[in-house]
């Protein structure tokens, strides 16, 4: 049996998902994608090939066996993107939680069946069908949840937003006992730059106290202040709208020290080892076309 614990973002990381990108499917119309990077790279022709994906996360999986993390990955689905494994759950404690994605990313929570069958039924949490979550929006920080959101009245028309009122909600109730502090989250269907997907596309902490953070990606200032305050401003590391878009903050760690990163993205990582971090430089610019990066890959299932 797998006992989950995840409590933070960053506790030395035991066992995990990570996504595949085998047999993830022709390149998709503009009408098929589901987020303005990826249809960006459509449209310019530059949408990433699939051996390419494939090698950039098996440095991936690399590197977790280098750290002795157990790495459980989906079964391939025929012509399915299954990159992602962030979004379509999410351990929090002792709990699995099996997100309401968008419907067309609903085939790829079945694939985890090897997972879910080693876990104890009673510990698999459904919410009921008006709650839309998807894990990229949700980090558990120790007396904290920390959810991102979109609650505007235009919520349905957007592709981007992926988590709603209902699933803050949700949570609290779930959680009576934590602080569950939500973030409206800047949504566009067009501009990436303008666009923050999840809220790990614009905000991740790492190592025990510190944070990646982008001002822009927050919709309400106070929302973005209760994040510098929390960490404190000499803690935070602020990225600017190209470095957002680039998924500076999807970084991944592996323990409150060792920090998964791009290899191109230098001021991050130089900052990193300032702070004392090591720093796992692996290639993972193709699968960031896709408008999501290291955490999007990963479902963390126990950290310690
Ligand atoms: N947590 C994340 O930010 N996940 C990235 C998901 C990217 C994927 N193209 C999507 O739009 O669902």
């Amino acid at each position: 049996m797998i006992e989950l614990n995840v409590v933070d973002e960053t506790s030395t990381l035991k066992a995990v998902i990570l996504g595949t990108a085998r047999s993830s499917g022709p390149v998709p119309t503009i009408e098929e994608a589901y987020d303005p990077k990826s249809m960006e790279h459509i449209k310019a022709g530059t949408y990433p090939k699939e051996e390419d994906m494939i090698r950039e996360m098996d440095g991936f999986a690399q590197v977790f066996h280098k750290y002795g993390v157990k790495v459980y990955r989906p079964e391939v689905l025929e012509d399915c993107n299954q990159i992602f494994a962030r979004d379509i759950a999410f351990v929090i404690e002792d709990k699995l939680f099996h997100a309401n994605i968008l419907p067309d990313r609903e085939r790829e929570f079945v694939a985890i069946y090897e997972v879910l069958d080693q876990i104890d039924p009673t510990k698999i949490v459904r919410p009921p069908e008006e709650v839309h979550i998807e894990g990229g929006d949700v980090m558990p920080w120790n007396d904290h949840i920390f959810i991102g959101t979109y609650t505007g009245k235009d919520y349905s028309s957007f592709i981007t937003a992926r988590t709603n009122i209902e699933a803050v909600e949700f949570i609290r109730d779930m959680f009576p006992n934590k602080t569950v502090k939500s973030f409206e989250l800047r949504k566009s269907n067009t501009d990436p730059k303008e666009n923050a997907l999840h809220l790990d596309c614009c905000f991740q902490p790492v190592g025990k106290d510190k944070a990646i953070l982008h001002k822009n990606g927050f919709l309400v200032e106070e929302e973005y202040q209760y994040l510098v305050d929390y960490f404190g401003a000499d803690n935070i590391f602020e990225i600017d709208k190209e470095e957002m878009y680039r998924m500076f903050s999807n970084v991944f760690s592996i323990s409150p020290e060792v920090v998964v990163s791009e290899k191109s993205f230098t001021r991050l990582n130089n900052w990193l080892r300032e702070q004392g971090f090591t720093v796992e430089e692996i290639e993972y610019n193709e699968i960031a076309k896709q408008e999501g990066l290291l955490r999007c890959s990963t479902m963390p299932l126990i950290r310690v």
